[in-house]
């Protein structure tokens, strides 16, 4: 087998210590200026940032976003995709960006495309000169760069002579190489002097105007400079942006007894196994590394004799490595209920304690992915019962592919880590037959896909297979080459250690990832694959009424439910009507629990639909929402604000709350001791009311098809006409004359719906409560109150292009009479 032998002469970690920013906040958020040329180099760059998980916000246009928010910076770097654009920024927005760089300490990422084919040019600011279009050779980076920390520094990584580098240099001590390449200046168009060194990524050390800049070319694909690139991210963010160095590995082997004869490893195989991973210990190359084996005892002996003999030895060398089950007939587990699956777990966990197999119990994989994601409650509630798990693995959550979006989450207190593939699936063992030969197995493996794996993941599970550690032991190939490559060229520090210990690094690094995103299994090929054929995507709504509460939602699903095509969710013994799936509380639960709220549609045009008030506040429910029910109908139901806010107060004096009970409706709504429950009562009455910010969010993810606005105070008095726009909207075929299904009840002060018996059943004694009119004091507070808000709801439903509540206009005239 090859072994990767290291060229380069400096084996002694050496890293610098980046400076930080100490007391000022930034947020961990890259902001990039682009224009329409620079797509590509764009696309790849948020491809890496992407990678390592760092959210960018993206400018087009020049155009300066918000840079502050409430004292805190808003962005930890700032990046041009072409110097360009940084140098004929307006003279204002350069001033704003000198100032916010160097009040938050923020740096500069500048790329010089050679499509900006400028001959040699000094920078109109500084004294540094570049040079585009040129062939280069010897390609080093430099030691004594304080930038470098991933990238091992010091070494002549290759010679390349490739076309149309874009080269620097400076006399100027403001200006210090990073990599440098002596120039081969051999076509017309080559424009550096031939044989002098140049600078291919640049630092402007700040000397000058106070900014600390990186300049780089356009070679974004060059492995090299995805490293550089990363150090100068967490550099100039003063490490705001900061990746660990320690990479924490895990090789799983799955299918370990199953695999069609003559793939299996023989006992030759399993040796190699044991060398393998004692040299890789040995040499330091990935500290305690030890293959994590996946067994599925049923298949143990199987084969030929030299494969029987094979997997005789893997047993009698069992201590060398971890194991942990993988079902005992290596099923899809979305297949099986909770008792069929305990019975096959039981069976293995017996063959375990035969074979008396040292084992993880606390982590397991299910076959082919299935069960895991999208989740089937069976298997984590058997692996939980038989095995006590806690960690599993899938590459399945959210999607398989991009690979670099692949998330962890947690479910049921099991941690799902997500799982790497490094192309050695159970059908690929030779190099002969590898899709694209050997060379695209090395190109993956020294410096491509497989390399940049473990440069950008923190936590790495490789899924292999017993075949790839048979035939050509291609595994051991990749491994081999791929750990002693990252070893020569980085800094990192590479271990295995226990599943437990992986997911504790995992969710400590990813916080956000501990609640998973719901998606929706019918939107994905692979994903209904493994789904349970008894699961239905129709039991999701296609329509929610997402609140705010106290707008007349009741009275909306009540009608709603009028219509024969129209079918709700089931009542619920704790919150009546309202499922409330998309708050913290019950999201957690899954989209099982949601669906079980459903009944099957009783034909194919049927609208399911759900209320539930709180959605409508909630900061996540936009986007839970639209993930999982891309397209979906929300309603969202305004009445005057002030309006709200006293029947949120009524609503709340009716269910005894201490501080409405106490309090008048003026202390509470200009209570200002932020700790005390008449505060908190405050806020219930008041901040739903700011309807504009919460509508934005909708907005961001439902479009104006999707999205109607239902006026709440004209569905009480006129909830004929109300309906009939909410009917257009859904698109019913068979509109109803709902003139004849709602009476005016004199008593009550509302409509109600008329029975079949011809009576009319009014809404509960809760909706439409008897209470006096609001004080004069309390409208006058309130009308200022949300002075700002109405006008901001004025101006955000022109700009959307929706027609606007006539309580919104009267409040409008009113402000400008
Ligand atoms: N037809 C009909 N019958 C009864 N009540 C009606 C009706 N249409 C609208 N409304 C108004 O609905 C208000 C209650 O709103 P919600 O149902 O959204 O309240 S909740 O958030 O679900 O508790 C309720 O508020 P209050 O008047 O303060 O009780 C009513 O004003």
């Amino acid at each position: 087998m090859n072994l990767y032998q290291c060229s380069n002469p400096i084996s002694d970690n050496f890293l610098p210590k980046y400076e930080s920013r100490k007391t000022i906040e930034v947020k961990k958020k890259v902001l990039i200026f682009t224009d329409k040329v620079t797509n590509l180099l764009l696309k790849r760059l948020v491809y890496l940032i992407g990678s390592v998980k760092f959210n960018v916000k993206i400018s087009h246009n020049k155009l300066l976003p918000l840079l502050e928010d409430h004292q805190k910076g808003s962005f930890a770097l700032i990046v041009f995709t072409k110097l360009d654009i940084y140098l004929h920024l307006d003279k204002h927005a350069k001033e704003r960006l000198k100032e916010y760089c160097l009040n938050y300490k923020v740096g500069l990422l500048i790329f010089v495309q050679n499509e900006e084919n400028i001959p040699i040019t000094k920078l109109s600011e500084y004294p540094l000169f570049f040079a585009t279009n040129n062939h280069i050779s010897n390609y080093r980076v430099n030691a004594s760069s304080p930038v470098l920390r991933i990238t091992k520094p010091g070494y002549h990584v290759f010679n390349n002579t490739s076309s149309k580098w874009t080269l620097f240099h400076s006399k100027d001590p403001s200006f210090e190489p990073i990599s440098v390449t002596n120039c081969e200046n051999r076509k017309a168009k080559d424009t550096c002097e031939d044989g002098l060194v140049y600078a291919a990524v640049m630092r402007d050390k700040g000397l000058h105007d106070g900014i600390e800049k990186i300049y780089f070319n356009d070679k974004i694909t060059f492995w090299v400079h995805k490293l550089i690139i990363l150090d100068a991210i967490s550099y100039l963010s003063r490490s705001s942006l900061l990746l660990p160095l320690e990479r924490y590995i895990l090789v799983d082997i799955d299918d370990i007894f199953l695999a069609n004869s003559p793939l299996k490893m023989k006992k030759q195989d399993v040796k190699e196994l044991v060398n393998f991973q004692n040299r890789i210990r040995k040499e330091n190359v990935v500290e305690n590394f030890t293959f994590n084996l996946g067994f599925s005892g049923k298949y143990y002996r199987q084969g030929n004799i030299n494969e029987m003999e094979g997997d005789e030895f893997l047993l009698a060398s069992r201590h060398n490595f971890t194991w942990f089950d993988h079902t005992w007939s290596h099923v899809q587990p979305h297949k099986l209920n909770f008792s069929s699956l305990v019975r096959e777990m039981l069976v293995n966990k017996k063959f375990a304690k035969i074979h008396d197999l040292p084992l993880y119990t606390n982590y397991s994989v299910a076959p082919h992915h299935s069960g895991v994601y999208p989740v089937h409650d069976d298997l984590y509630e058997a692996w939980r019962q038989v095995w006590g798990l806690d960690v599993t693995s899938t590459e399945e959550y959210p999607n398989l592919y991009p690979a670099k979006n692949r998330k962890g989450f947690i479910y049921k207190g099991i941690k799902v880590l997500p799982r790497q593939t490094c192309n050695l699936f159970t059908h690929t063992n030779f190099f002969d037959t590898f899709p694209g030969g050997r060379t695209k197995l090395d190109n993956s493996i020294f410096g491509g896909d497989l390399f940049m794996t473990v440069i950008t993941n923190i936590v790495t599970i490789f899924m292999t297979h017993l075949s790839n550690y048979g035939s050509d032991r291609l595994a051991l190939y990749t491994f081999t080459n791929l750990f002693n490559f990252i070893k020569c060229w980085t800094n990192l520090k590479m271990m295995t250690v226990e599943p437990s210990k992986l997911a504790d690094v995992y969710f400590n690094f990813y916080p956000n990832e501990i609640l998973p995103l719901w998606t929706n299994p019918c939107n994905n090929k692979r994903h209904l694959e493994i789904w349970s054929g008894q699961k239905t995507c129709k039991r999701l709504p296609h329509l929610i009424v997402v609140g705010p509460q106290k707008t007349g939602t009741t009275a909306l699903y009540t009608f709603l439910n009028l219509h024969p095509q129209i079918k709700s969710n089931f009542q619920s013994n704790k919150t009546f009507e309202e499922v409330q799936f998309f708050t913290d509380k019950n999201y957690v639960n899954g989209i099982d629990w949601y669906m079980n709220h459903f009944p099957f549609p009783p034909s194919e045009s049927t609208i399911l639909f759900e209320k539930s008030a709180n959605y409508f506040t909630e900061a996540k429910a936009p986007l839970q929402i639209h993930t999982l029910l891309p397209d979906t109908k929300i309603i969202c139901i305004l009445i005057n604000p002030s309006q709200r806010a006293y029947s949120w107060y009524q609503h709340a004096q009716s269910h005894k709350d201490e501080a409405a009970l106490k309090h008048s409706f003026y202390d509470v709504i200009t209570a200002t001791n932020s700790s005390s429950d008449v505060h908190n009562l405050r806020n219930k009455c008041l901040l739903p009311g700011l309807y504009t910010s919460h509508l934005n969010k909708w907005k961001t993810h439902f479009n104006n098809s999707q999205l109607l606005i239902v006026d709440g105070e004209n569905l009480v008095e006129d909830p004929i006409s109300e309906m009939e726009k909410v009917q257009n909207f859904l698109k019913l075929q068979d509109k109803l004359d709902y003139s004849k299904l709602l009476k005016y009840n004199t008593k009550k002060g509302f409509f109600c719906p008329v029975t079949n018996g011809g009576k009319l059943k009014c809404l509960g004694s809760g909706k439409g409560r008897k209470y006096s009119p609001m004080d004069d004091k309390s409208k006058d507070f309130l009308k200022h109150f949300y002075k700002n808000s109405i006008e901001d709801l004025n101006d955000f439903l022109t700009n959307h292009g929706y027609s606007k509540p006539g309580w919104l206009i009267k409040e409008i005239n009113d402000m400008n009479a």
